[in-house]
């Protein structure tokens, strides 16, 4: 089975690139290992206002050490930072955004999380999705799955015993399909976005929602359907992020033929006003996404 790094040279990757996305992906072990004395609450509060796991802090300091020593990365944007981080010592332009831990609140249940991470070669972490270099996300379920795309589709792989990623697939394709999972308290869903859950269930889709964004999208990716984390009644701006969440899934999906919208346009032509830049959040099956910004023109 084609390891990472041989497929990242076949797809052309610049060398110092794969270093980058080797380097990133193999963080995967550590994280999974620091699990069990990770289990708690850090009893202080992200930039999001949201109450950081011990998890969160734990992978975005080992991550963000790595990213430094290696003088890939000249700036750092991560959902568990106030700022960017800048590295003046690097010798490469790259830009990172990360979710560290995604899904932080299933950490305590042992139910899949993962890793977010987008790249671009620009050197600016406030860049547009769409220019994006390269966007991956680690999962953290029976197999360590890290899902990747460089700009040239989708490819899954799967650590093996040796800690080498090996690939179970790709091109992967989105299908359309009729798995939804919808974010937000059903008593304050828009009337707007109501239509269009009620649109996906009367034609027998089925509700997937974990409580994990990467684990959601994860199925999504392999049978088609839609995430949503919507604008609601009393919150306009939704709960995810753009620059760490939304762009580097965003910009997977639609390497695989699906799209990203809040309703009104793609995602990915959206520039971050700030690093915890919120938005509402649709991203799925093409089809899907069509019929829910036609709703919201209604
Ligand atoms: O608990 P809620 O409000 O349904 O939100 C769940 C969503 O929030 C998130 O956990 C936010 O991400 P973080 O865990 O990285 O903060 C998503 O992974 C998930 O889809
Ligand atoms: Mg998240
Ligand atoms: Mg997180």
């Amino acid at each position: 089975m084609t390891t990472l790094r041989e497929y990242l040279d076949s797809a052309g990757c610049e060398p110092a690139l794969s270093d980058l996305i080797v380097l990133i992906s193999a963080q995967a072990a550590p994280i999974r290992d620091a699990f069990i004395s990770n289990q708690s609450y850090a009893g202080t509060e992200n930039s999001s206002g949201e109450e950081q796991a011990a998890l969160d802090v734990w992978s975005d300091e080992h991550i963000t050490k790595i990213l430094e020593d290696s003088g890939l990365v000249k700036e750092l944007a991560s959902e568990e930072k106030p700022d960017i981080l800048k590295f003046p010592g690097a010798t490469e332009n790259y830009a990172v955004v990360m979710d560290p831990l995604d899904g932080s609140s299933l950490i305590q249940v042992n139910l899949c999380v993962g890793t977010i991470v987008g790249i671009y070669d620009n050197g600016d972490a406030l860049s547009k999705g769409e220019d994006l270099r390269a966007a991956m996300y680690m999962l953290y379920g029976p197999m360590t799955v890290l899902t990747i795309t460089v700009g040239k589709g989708v490819f899954t792989f799967a650590m093996d015993e040796t800690g080498e990623y090996r690939m179970l697939d790709g091109p992967v394709k989105m299908p359309e399909g009729k798995i939804y999972g919808s974010g937000g308290l059903n008593k304050d869903w828009t009337e707007k976005h109501r239509n269009f859950i009620e649109s996906i269930e009367k034609e027998g889709g089925k509700l997937r929602y974990s409580g994990s964004f990467v684990a959601d999208f994860h199925q999504i990716l392999k049978y088609g359907g839609v995430y949503c984390y919507p604008a609601t009644i009393d919150n306009n701006t939704g709960k995810l992020r753009l620059a760490f969440e939304a762009n580097p899934i965003g910009f997977i999906a639609k390497q695989a033929g699906g799209a990203i919208s809040d309703g009104h346009t793609s995602l990915l032509e959206i520039k971050p006003e700030k690093p915890h830049h919120k938005t509402p959040i649709y991203v799925g099956s093409s089809g899907l996404i069509k019929r829910l910004e036609e709703i919201y023109r209604e």
